[in-house]
């Protein structure tokens, strides 16, 4: 399998190959460096569904109360979420999972104020707040604000809890630089929860432009690109649409690694068993796993020496290549501790 391989020429480095990555801490934090390949939506109002969460091995669980759930049950999912959320973070270090987020309702819904009044009733934090449709930089100061209110401004400032936000319609895509700006700036200036990840909330977007899906998802192809441009400027995640054919195994695993190619970090999934397809397809192959490993190692002998800019295997390498033969060494070294 893809992801075997790739981790196998993991353990393969060398400590030499190890205390060399670690050099460059300063410049992507290895120890903070969560994957996101598959993002498994579970829908809060459905215990069965929650009661599986420790067992599940996709690498962010989203604990749903957005569009997942219906109006009917915001209020059970609420409380459901509460009661998983503080058994789970007790027992953190037995999930398979490497980030166990929620998402709460968008701030134009309205609903907002009311979920995060009941989660802040439970003692633990999740790894992970998820914010749906954010279409401006205002939107966050309304989301500090609401945090702020509800759990007290200690517990929203000083944690390691991280913030995921969606982009879902024309308004946010065209508006993306200046919301991840004001978001990195709110940690920055006042230490609310980091942004990491950004969600391309494709079904959403699609219905706010007037667009019809497609087989081959020509609609998409400009938003899609646009997105891991944006993400990629700030040095974020970009996590790329969901693929609801459930049935159709082939066409997840062709979006999957078409995502990849084009820069993607990971996929959302609805589906258990769209998991494994998503994460195999998001995996460096072993191949690029040696090139990243070796070039790294390159790198920091080239810069002892004073150079910045060298050849490797051909190929002229200076900072910006350091960097993603980096992201392949912290999503390869994370999941094989997992694994
Ligand atoms: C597109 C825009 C968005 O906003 S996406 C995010 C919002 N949507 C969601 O949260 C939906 C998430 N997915 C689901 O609710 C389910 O997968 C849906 C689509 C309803 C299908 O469920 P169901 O009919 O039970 O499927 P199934 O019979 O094939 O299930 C087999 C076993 O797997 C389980 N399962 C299913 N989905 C999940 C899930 N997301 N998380 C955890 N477990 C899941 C089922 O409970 C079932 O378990 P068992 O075999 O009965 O023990
Ligand atoms: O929230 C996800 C979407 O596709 O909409
Ligand atoms: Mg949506």
């Amino acid at each position: 399998m893809r992801s075997t391989i790739a981790v196998d020429g993991f353990r393969k480095l060398t400590a030499m190959s190890r205390a060399t990555v670690s050099q460059f801490a300063g410049v992507r934090d290895l120890v903070k460096y969560v994957p996101r390949r598959a993002l498994l939506y579970i829908p809060g109002s459905n215990q069965k569904m929650l009661d599986k969460v420790p067992n599940i091995k996709a690498d962010c669980v989203v604990l749903e109360l957005e569009d997942g759930v219906a109006m009917t049950s915001k209020h059970l999912a609420r409380q459901q979420v509460v009661k998983s959320v503080d058994r789970l973070m007790t027992n953190r270090h037995d999930l398979k999972c490497f980030e166990l987020g929620i998402r709460v309702n968008s701030v134009s819904s309205g609903l907002i104020e009311e979920d995060v009044t009941e989660l802040s009733k439970a003692e633990h934090l999740p790894n992970a707040f998820m914010v749906p449709k954010v279409d401006s930089s205002e939107e966050l100061a309304a989301v500090f604000d609401v945090f702020r209110r509800h759990y007290g401004a200690k517990r929203v400032m000083d944690t390691n809890t991280r913030l995921v936000i969606w982009i879902e319609s024309a308004r946010g895509m065209l508006d993306m630089p200046r919301i991840l700006a004001s978001a990195l700036n709110l940690h920055k200036n006042s230490g609310f929860f980091k942004l990491d990840a950004v969600v391309f909330g494709s079904d959403d977007y699609c219905a706010d432009i007037g667009a019809q899906r497609s087989a081959d998802g020509n609609e998409l192809v400009w938003a899609r690109q646009r997105f891991v441009a944006c993400c990629k400027a700030f040095q974020l995640q970009a996590i790329d649409a969901v693929f609801i054919d459930l049935k159709d195994m082939g066409g997840l695993k062709k979006y999957s690694e078409e995502g990849h190619r084009w820069g993607f970090t990971g996929k959302q999934v609805i589906h258990p068993s769209q998991v494994e397809i998503v994460q195999n397809a998001f995996m460096p192959t072993a191949e690029k796993v040696e090139w990243a490993t070796e070039l790294v190692h390159a790198f920091s002998q080239h810069e002892s020496q004073g150079k910045g800019a060298f050849q490797f295997r051909g190929q002229m390498i200076d900072r910006p290549l350091l960097l993603q033969a980096l992201n392949i060494v912290q999503m390869v070294e994370r999941v094989g501790q997992q694994s």
